[in-house]
């Protein structure tokens, strides 16, 4: 008799598969949904073995988070998370929510998340990432060459990391800036003792430019391993460090710069007439677009919504032409 090979190793590999899942952060009642639904389809096409959870805030109106569900998605809501009061100017105002995406570290119901904006899209399969070794935070070196860091030392001199033969990060500034990473994308594990140190940290913290992502590479600066940047496309390396980009070797693209959210794209701000930018907002596009990717609708749902249909058939026509009992 064929043993059964559902034993304990299946089991915690099961239970290894089930505790890992992709997370994205929705604020709003406007149209990042879009950009939530494109992802939950493109990781779809990628055949993730993992699903997406949707971090919401309360103002995410119940006809988005159907949406959501509606594609897979496993929807969470969540408290806001707001800095201490300040007079700092984020590079973007509505940057003060994104903090809310704190909250993540809450969800130790994972042993594992994958953090992705809701303004990625993940092209190539990057399960493997899960893997990576346990107590580091991993993530893609961000550039400092867009004039959203001209308020920096390292915009002022012309050093970025992603070039830093360049222009050397000259002795009086004082030590080099640590590698700092792009908070679009990051590898890490949720935990509750983290998550209460990351809020009793924030509460001490002057908030800066770039809000919670400078927040996250202080507060992990120490455990932070950097990850290749075909991880996390930012947008202006394109134009930044083309040396550094293999557009066909890319998996991920952080849709970051001004105007090149797909689902908002005119073409006309700074750098969105390029045509790899046309090229990447197409790609985006193609995945939103395709219908076989929906939750519901991919083939094999066809194929079962037909035989169910079937078998109903079949049976209702069994029991309308058996010789009716005497
Ligand atoms: O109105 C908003 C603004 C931001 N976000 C979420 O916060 C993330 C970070 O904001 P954004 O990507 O616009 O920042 P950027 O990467 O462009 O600096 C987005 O990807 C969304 O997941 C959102 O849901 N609604
Ligand atoms: O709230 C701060 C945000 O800061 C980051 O975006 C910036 C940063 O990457 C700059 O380096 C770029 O110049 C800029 O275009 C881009 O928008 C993260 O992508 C986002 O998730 C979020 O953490
Ligand atoms: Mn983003």
């Amino acid at each position: 008799m064929e043993r059964n090979n559902f034993n304990a190793g299946s089991l915690a590999k099961a239970a290894s598969l089930s505790s890992r899942a992709y997370v994205t952060f929705l604020a709003g009642t406007g149209d990042y949904v879009k950009g939530v639904v494109g992802l939950a389809k493109g990781l779809r096409k990628v055949n993730t073995a993992y699903p997406l959870v949707v971090a919401v805030l309360p103002d995410v109106p119940e006809e988005h988070r159907q949406i959501l569900v509606n594609q897979g998605c496993i929807v969470r809501e969540i408290e806001p998370v707001y800095p201490p009061e300040n007079q700092t100017q984020f590079a973007m105002a509505y940057y003060v929510i994104n903090y809310s995406k704190l909250r993540i570290w809450e969800f130790v119901e994972y042993s594992k998340m994958i953090y992705l904006d809701g303004d990625i899209q993940v092209f190539d399969n990057i399960d493997h990432l899960f893997d990576l070794p346990n107590g580091h935070f991993y993530a893609v070196m961000d550039c400092f060459c867009e004039k959203t860091w001209s308020h920096t030392p390292q915009f002022k001199i012309g050093y970025c990391q992603q070039y830093p033969d360049k222009v050397l990060w000259p002795q009086e500034l004082g030590p080099k800036p640590p590698l700092y990473f792009n908070a679009g994308m990051f590898v890490f594990e949720p935990s509750l003792p983290t998550y209460h140190d990351l809020l009793n940290e924030l509460k001490l913290t002057t908030p800066t430019s770039f809000a919670e992502q400078d927040f996250l590479n202080t507060f992990f600066k120490d455990v932070y391993k950097p990850i290749p940047n075909n991880y996390n496309l930012v947008l202006a390396m394109l134009w930044r460090h083309p040396e550094n980009v293999k557009l066909d070797e890319v998996k991920v693209v952080h849709y970051c710069a001004a105007g090149a959210k797909p689902w908002r794209y005119t073409g006309e701000e700074e750098n969105m007439d390029r045509e790899d930018i046309k090229f990447l907002v197409d790609k985006w596009w193609d995945i939103y677009n395709d219908e076989t990717l929906d939750y519901n609708r991919g083939p094999d749902a066809n194929a079962k919504l037909t035989a169910a249909l079937l078998i109903t058939i079949a049976g209702v026509v069994h029991y309308i032409s058996a010789p009716s009992a005497a």
